[in-house]
């Protein structure tokens, strides 16, 4: 698939989300945070904004979704129209079932890791995973700076895919900007969100490809 731009629209203007989302129309994906206020300390948006969100965007979402009761909730949003879903490995009490759960509402299955969090524990899920997202800031909000203590675990995880031969994307999300997207591309991710380096640059869509062009030329 390549590398793939998903911006984050957490920090977009949020009274206008169909109309932000039409301003990035090279973006692959677009990426939408649900926060619960419970597993993070914010509180964003929803179900029934993520199902009318769908609607209007023309790529799909892929929902990341930073709320507890991630087994009861996360299956409700591939049905809610999402491309991928991704659940937290630190909220999800049964996460094989979760990710057989989404795959089969027809959406991909993803599963996030906070900056504490092990990959190693997991290898035995990863066959079950579209993707694996590694968190680059501790999630809850945007505009945070990049943690590079995380770049490690990337690696692990991209030398776990090819040990078994798998096609499960690695996403990086937190801090993604024109200045750090080299490094993630270099430690093998092929997703990245992008939030306050897209909605706060003058032409979000030119920073889409720009960040596009420089991890691409990183990754070959
Ligand atoms: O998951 C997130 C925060 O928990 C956001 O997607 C992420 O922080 C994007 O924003 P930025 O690129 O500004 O860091």
């Amino acid at each position: 698939m390549g590398i793939q731009i998903t911006p984050s629209i957490l920090n977009a203007d949020l009274s206008r989300l169909a109309d932000e989302v039409a301003r990035i129309p090279s973006a692959d994906w677009v990426h939408v945070d649900v926060m619960d206020n419970h597993f993070v300390p914010n509180l964003t948006l929803g179900l029934p904004v993520v199902e009318a969100l769908s609607k209007h965007a023309s790529q799909p979402l892929d929902a990341h979704l930073m709320i507890e009761d991630a087994d009861r909730w996360a299956p409700a949003y591939a049905e809610a129209g999402c491309g991928s879903v991704t659940f937290h490995a630190e909220a999800a009490k049964a996460p094989v079932r979760l990710a057989r759960e989404i795959r089969a509402q027809g959406a991909r299955a993803s599963m996030a890791l906070k900056p504490a969090t092990p990959i190693e524990p997991y290898e035995a899920l990863l066959a079950e995973l579209d993707m694996v997202l590694i968190m680059t800031v501790e999630p809850g909000f945007g505009g945070q700076k990049f943690l590079d203590l995380c770049l490690p675990k990337l690696r692990t995880a991209r030398e776990l895919v090819r040990k078994h031969g798998l096609e499960t994307w690695l996403q990086v999300d937190g801090g993604v900007s024109l200045e750090t997207i080299e490094r993630c591309a270099e430690a093998g991710a092929d997703v990245f969100v992008a939030g306050s380096a897209v909605y706060s640059a003058e032409d979000p869509d030119a920073m889409v490809q720009a960040l596009k062009a420089t991890a691409e030329a990183a990754a070959t």
